[in-house]
Parts: C-alpha cells; structure tokens; sequence
C-alpha cells in the first residue's frame, strides 16, 4: 500500500468543467460552415477526447484527411479567443484543494491539452493556490495514454510513482497512471460516454465528487496502517 503525498489531475472533465466554452466554439466552426450546431448533450461525453473527437462529430473527419487539420487548427484558435467564458472548476474543486495542501499533499496538473491553451486557462481558474506543476500534451514527446507525461509531472514535482494518485475521467488517464506506477481514480462527474465502461478501465476506484479522493486517500493510509 502506499501513502499518497502528491495529487495529479487531468483537466477537461476532472478539475475544470471546460465543455461549454469547447462547445461553443465548435458551434462557432459549424456556423461558419454553414452547417447547424451540434446539441450541447452530444458533445459534452466527447470533451476528454480532446480536439480530433470534436472534429469527427462535428465534420465526421479523421486526422490525416483532407480538411481535417485546417478544421482543427481553426477550431482551436476560436477556443483560444474565449476559452474561459463559462468554464468553472467542478464543485468542491477548491474545497479539494485547498484539504490536500492542509495535508501537506501537492497537487499537479496533467492534460492533452496544448500549452497554449492550459497555460491560460489555468491562469483563469482562481485556482486558491498553484499547482506543483502543469504538464499538457505538447510538454513531452509523447501524450497519454503514454506514461511519458506523467513521469515528466513526477520529475518536476520531485515525486515517485507510486506516491502519486491520479485523477481523470478518461481510459487513457488512468491507462497512463497505471503504466506510470500511480495509483489512479476515476471522475465520473467527468466527460464519460453512455457507452463507456469506467468501471473495467482498472482504476483503483471511481468517484463522484472531488472531495471523494479525500476519502480514498484516508482508506488507502487505514489500510496501510492495517497491515
Ligand atoms: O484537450 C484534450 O485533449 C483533453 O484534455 P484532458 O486530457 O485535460 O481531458
Ligand atoms: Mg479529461
């Protein structure tokens, strides 16, 4: 068993609630299209999937097709003019963080999300204290699912492996956790699809609620001291 010491969060769907600012910007694509927007319902379970999955469901294009990176440039310039203007960090986010660091537990951040678009934004969240650090998908040579980035978070943060938890609301977070060393969670308040199976991505637990990693953390130290 391990003691946590150091926390490390994806972003989109996991710390911050990003899918109405996404959302209107892919709206904002399809309208200088001329096509019709997309329902709110069917982009949000896309979000955590980063920007190609905007593309197949709004233009049903795949990287490598023609029109494909055109479209997804634009649409990431768009986001970036007013990325955000409803995005809120989760409810009880700040209550989470501000009970790790009263632990004395760090905290980072890990996304697929480019620099350019992490770094402001994470200057705009009224986060209550800064992260140990921010490692976005263009950091390191590879994103996850591949561990890379979250061995980069544990070199910044002076932190092993299997001292970290992970949080994210997608397969290849908690893929890239375990692959990592870390322990991983979880956010089901998150970006998950009807037909996705969170509960066979083989996280050590699933949450509801940011405050609930406070909780895994206390029974994984009990069963510890159990031992
Ligand atoms: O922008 C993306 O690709 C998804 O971002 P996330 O990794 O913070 O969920
Ligand atoms: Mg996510």
């Amino acid at each position: 068993m391990t003691s946590i010491r150091t926390v490390l969060f994806d972003l989109d769907g996991t710390l911050a609630d990003t899918a109405p600012d996404l959302a209107a910007a892919l709206n904002r694509l399809l309208a200088e299209a001329g096509r019709a927007p997309l329902p709110f319902e069917r982009i949000r379970p896309v979000v955590s999937h980063g920007s190609p999955a905007l593309i197949r469901i709004g233009f049903a294009l795949a990287p490598g097709e023609p029109g494909y990176a055109e479209r997804r440039a634009r649409l990431l310039e768009i986001y970036a003019q007013d990325l955000c203007r409803e995005t809120r960090l989760f409810p009880g986010v700040p209550d989470l963080l501000a009970a790790l660091r009263a632990r004395g537990i760090a905290w980072g951040i890990v996304t697929n999300k480019p620099a350019f678009l992490t770094d402001p934004l994470v200057e705009r969240l009224g986060l209550p204290h800064p992260p140990v650090c921010v490692v976005s998908g263009d950091t390191t040579n590879n994103k996850k699912p591949h561990p890379e980035p979250m061995l980069h978070a544990c070199r910044i943060a002076a932190a092993k492996p299997e001292d970290c938890l992970y949080v994210g609301d997608a397969e290849r977070d908690v893929r890239a956790g375990r692959d990592a060393g870390m322990r991983t969670l979880v956010a089901l308040f998150g970006y998950i699809g009807e037909n996705e199976s969170p509960s066979r991505w083989g996280a050590d637990a699933l949450i509801r609620s940011p405050l609930e990693v406070l909780d895994w953390i206390d029974a994984a130290a009990g069963r510890r001291h159990a031992r």
